[in-house]
């Protein structure tokens, strides 16, 4: 199927830890994918794997029936421009505004001289201010990214990973150091996107709720392996006591609640 995200056994290793172990998954276009896990379960390993960060040492990972395992130089970056990614901790240039740090996310279209000067054409800044708008950030364009709270930084990363013009979103654990108010905000951002402009999102998630909440499907992992793939409404404790027995819901619970021990960037 065009632009399928598919994993065929792909694993990868670190010395004797098998951070992704034998992993086979479709992911369709335009699905919402939540990925949970406790802390060492091989989620961010995973998406580092899927954009490139990360080179699996065994298996193959194909989007659009292309191996992108095998991808180099330009077709790599093509791959990186079309897999955009957010990190927990956001990846902006604090003493840069905000929409600056928007049009960088245009860089990937840029030759080497026009990046180095970072000029953007009128069309690019009215894609960036699109962009802001999506996630009402436009009253903050000209503000410094590093004086905004957590919540609005991560939602400016959301708005240059946009204007990428990407396939697919992967976000490594967007809401863990933001408050609860903030992260429902991130999450909604990415959930219109998602539904407006058919953009697959794959999401490493803490919390259970948010990804019972938020998303089509649920992948959970343990020690590198998908240990439950379904939907949010298949994921009740019944059922996880009834596959996993009662280790099982234990670690299932457990493996979403270490958001508490992380610590919140102010608001
Ligand atoms: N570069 C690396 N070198 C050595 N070991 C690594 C490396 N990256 C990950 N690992 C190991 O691989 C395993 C999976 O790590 P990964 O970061 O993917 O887990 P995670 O589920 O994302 O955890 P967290 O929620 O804490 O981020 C862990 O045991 C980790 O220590």
């Amino acid at each position: 199927m065009s632009s399928e995200l598919s994993l065929q056994a792909v694993s990868r290793h670190f010395g004797d830890t098998r951070a992704v172990d034998n992993v086979t998954l479709n992911i369709r276009p335009g699905q919402f994918v939540g990925v949970i896990g406790r802390s060492g379960a091989g989620k961010s390993t995973m998406l580092r794997l899927i954009n490139r960060l990360a080179d699996p040492t065994e298996g193959s990972i194909l989007f659009d029936g292309k191996d992108i395992t095998a991808l180099k130089g330009k077709a790599l970056r093509a791959w990186r421009r079309d897999c955009a990614m957010i990190f927990q901790q956001f990846n902006l240039v604090e003493r840069l505004d905000v929409l600056t740090n928007v049009l960088i996310g245009r860089l990937a279209e840029h030759g080497f001289l026009s990046s180095m000067a970072m000029r953007f054409s009128d069309e690019e800044r009215a894609m960036a201010i699109q962009a802001l708008d999506r996630l009402d950030l436009v009253p903050q364009a000209l503000q410094r990214a590093g004086t905004l709270s957590g919540g609005q930084q991560q939602r400016v990363a959301i708005a240059k990973a946009l204007v990428q013009q990407p396939k697919i979103m992967l976000a490594d654990e967007p809401i863990a150091s933001l408050d609860p108010a903030n992260a429902t905000l991130v999450m909604d951002g990415l959930k219109t996107i998602n539904r407006e402009d058919g953009i697959t999102v794959l999401v490493n998630l803490h919390t259970l709720d948010t990804a019972r909440a938020y998303c089509d499907r649920i992948i959970a992992m343990r020690q590198g392996r998908v240990f439950f793939d379904g939907t949010a409404a298949q994921l009740t404790d019944d059922v996880v006591r009834d596959i996993y027995g009662l280790e099982g819901l234990r670690e299932f619970n457990e493996a979403v609640t270490s958001t508490a021990i992380r610590t919140p960037v102010p608001a």
